[in-house]
């Protein structure tokens, strides 16, 4: 009796150890994971505490724990995700964010943001800016360029730490073609006065926007397009580039890789600032012919890219249009999708 008592109060003892030293080592491991993953950005920028070797400083190795890469599974079946010359084509499920996000932070590269909001185009700013704020280049440097002839009707949005908005003043008597057509004038200038030494990549963007999910910073590289979300699945006859063969712009009819939206481009400053100085200057060729491309300057762009081929395409996740387009299960995720506009009435005087 005394025995089977002993044994019992000795069996208990075995119990709470257990489960204390079990809840040590819970409680010890979590604390080490959090410390260690919230320590990671140092000990990869630099050098441990204790790390004092002989005058020499030990430098801890990196540690980041993610899925493995599976060669032998696809990480996506049902789209092309590599281009013939061997550019990314950007679908979710293709890239993590973690690690990518971890190679930009030790960089710390700032992304310059152009947006024109000319006229009535300013009633779509502060949805545009308050969107980005939630969903643009988290955790980055963002300097957003606002080009605009009414800089005082700029809406003054709260803004994370490490970005702001530059306004850029701009003439604003113009019509709604030559506002876009000038965007590739008014990039390239500034590209040239400031951009430069201000900004490590540009992102161009239409302001008539929102974000809806992550835009970051997987999409930069020296030089990026993103398919149109109207012609994605279309055959390259089919697409709208411009055939008129006196045209800077003109594109056969058996060339053309994808047709690239106007409303989304970008890259390294030094490449959009060559982008952008090479469609204007051949949208003043144009115009001295007496032509104008019927998609302005997206159809110079869509030239542009041919011939000088982007370092990485977004998907159509990345510029959608819900109203004209719904929601294909294609798309897993809806990044930046247009503000429906009123035509006539947003693009008059
Ligand atoms: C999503 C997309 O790929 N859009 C492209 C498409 O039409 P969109 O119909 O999207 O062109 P749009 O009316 O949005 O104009 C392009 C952009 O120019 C700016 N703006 C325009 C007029 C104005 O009065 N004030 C002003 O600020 C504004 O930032 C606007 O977002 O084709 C255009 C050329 O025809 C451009 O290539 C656009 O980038
Ligand atoms: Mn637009």
């Amino acid at each position: 009796m005394e025995s089977s008592r002993r044994k019992t109060k000795c069996c208990s003892l075995h119990t709470v150890t257990f489960l204390l030293v079990t809840l040590f080592l819970v409680l010890f491991g979590t604390g080490f994971r959090i410390l260690g993953s919230s320590m990671l950005g140092s000990r990869q920028a630099g050098v441990g505490k204790s790390g004092e070797l002989d005058g020499l400083q030990a430098v801890e190795p990196s540690r980041m724990v993610y899925g493995q890469p599976k060669v032998l599974t696809p990480c996506r079946s049902n789209v092309l995700v590599l281009t013939p010359w061997l550019a990314p084509v950007l679908w979710e499920g293709t890239f993590n964010t973690d690690v990518l996000n971890e190679q930009f932070r030790l960089w710390n590269a700032t992304i310059g943001l152009t947006v024109f909001a000319i006229r009535k185009y300013m009633v779509f700013l502060e949805l545009f800016l308050q969107t980005a704020e939630k969903y643009f280049m988290v955790g980055h440097r963002v300097t957003y360029y606002v080009f605009t002839d009414l800089p005082a009707d700029v809406p003054h949005v709260p803004l994370r730490e490490g970005r702001r908005v530059e306004v850029l003043k701009v003439p604003g008597a113009l019509s709604w073609q030559e506002v876009s057509m000038h965007r590739m004038e008014m990039i390239s200038n500034f590209s040239q006065q400031r951009f430069l030494h201000e900004v490590d990549y540009l992102v161009c963007m239409d302001v008539d926007m929102k974000f809806c999910d992550h835009v970051g910073v997987e999409i930069l590289s020296p030089l990026f397009g993103t398919l149109h979300p109207g012609f994605y699945g279309a055959a390259r006859e089919a697409f709208t580039y411009k055939r008129r063969l006196q045209s800077q712009a003109y594109i056969p009819r058996d060339e053309g890789d994808f047709y690239y939206a106007g409303g989304f481009f970008g890259g390294s400053v030094v490449k959009v600032l060559q982008l952008t100085t090479a469609c204007h200057q051949a949208m003043v060729v144009d115009q001295a012919n007496g032509l104008e491309a019927m998609w302005h300057d997206e159809s110079h762009l869509n030239r542009y890219l041919l011939d000088h081929k982007p370092t990485k395409v977004l998907s159509p996740e990345y510029l959608w249009d819900r109203q004209k387009l719904g929601w294909p299960p294609v798309m897993k995720k809806l990044r930046f999708v247009a503000v429906p506009k009123g035509h006539l009435d947003i693009r008059g005087s």
